[in-house]
């Protein structure tokens, strides 16, 4: 990668009692990039992230990552305390990491703004909505201007005009320079990152850029009312996609350029059935 990582997994597997939580996981967080780590329900996800920010500790393989001083984590959970404020949480979360005084009002006046949550910030926190609590915690996870921002599933939850005002921040914050890791179940947003990471049931399935990720995308899929091979089809809609992994979808069928959720479900059930069935 052209940018010095600001952390990075090398060869991580991560268990807990006898569920492989990660195996084998590999990935760089080049600075001033966002990192999408996308994969469905017990993919791995939380724990990659977790691991990152050394709340997990490996079985194996290495965690390279800056000190908590530098580092900035949204958890699954709201990220910021019921009883207090939003200018009370930002207060709390930025005298944790010594900001006093002027430096931190302004850090603060200038979060709030951008979180569009400068009307809110005598509420407490337990009486915003959900996109706004998620917002008050990914400005607690920034406050002091970390080199490694985590954010675990930050817009899980969030209406819609939240998110786009989520993904501003992020964006910018990965342009001021940070190197920012993500997870997310929401494709289109995951397709917006510089780096997409795929994890299936503890395993990384793929990872790259958007573009590296369909470039490397082999075989066919299909779309049609009823799939020929239940087994490799899935709903998009109301049709069916079908994934052919050795690109031979029988004449006649409509050929579909895979978007993301494609690719990730395609390759997911590669790993389930195997490539040589069906293909
Ligand atoms: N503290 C724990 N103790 C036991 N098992 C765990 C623990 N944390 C995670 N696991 C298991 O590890 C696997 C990966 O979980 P993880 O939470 O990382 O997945 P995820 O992709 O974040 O999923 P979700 O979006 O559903 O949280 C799952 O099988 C989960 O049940």
């Amino acid at each position: 990668m052209s940018r010095d990582p600001v952390a990075a997994l090398d060869r991580v597997s991560v268990s807990f009692g006898d569920v492989d939580a990660l195996r084998d996981v590999t990935l760089e967080v080049p600075a001033g990039q966002v990192v999408a780590v996308v994969g469905g329900d017990g993919a791995g996800k939380s724990t990659l992230l977790r691991a990152l920010v050394r709340e997990v500790h490996p079985d194996a393989g290495r965690v390279v990552a800056p000190s908590k001083a530098d580092l900035g984590f949204l958890p699954a959970s709201s990220g910021s305390w019921a009883a207090l404020s939003v200018a009370q949480n930002l207060d709390f979360a930025g005298g944790v990491y010594g900001l006093t005084g002027d430096e931190l009002a302004e850090r603060r006046a200038r979060l709030l703004d951008a979180a569009d949550l400068d009307a809110a910030a005598d509420r407490l926190a337990s009486q915003l909505s959900g996109g706004m609590r998620r917002k008050l915690g990914f400005c607690m996870a920034i406050v002091h201007s970390p080199r490694l921002v985590v954010l675990d599933e930050p817009s899980t939850g969030v209406d819609p005009v939240s998110r786009i005002d989520l993904w501003r921040m992020i964006a910018e914050t990965a342009a001021q320079g940070a190197g920012v890791v993500m997870s997310t179940t929401y494709l289109d947003e995951a397709e917006r990152a510089g780096h997409l990471v795929v994890l299936d049931d503890g395993e990384v399935l793929v990872q790259g850029s958007y573009d590296d990720v369909r470039a490397g995308f082999a075989g066919t899929v299909t779309r049609a009312d009823v799939a020929r091979r239940p087994e490799w089809s899935w709903r998009r809609g109301r049709a069916r996609h079908e994934y052919w992994p050795a690109g031979d979808a029988p004449a006649g069928l409509e050929v579909v350029d895979p978007d993301l959720e494609d690719v990730v479900i395609a390759l997911s059930l590669v790993r389930r059935l195997g490539a040589g069935v069906g293909a």
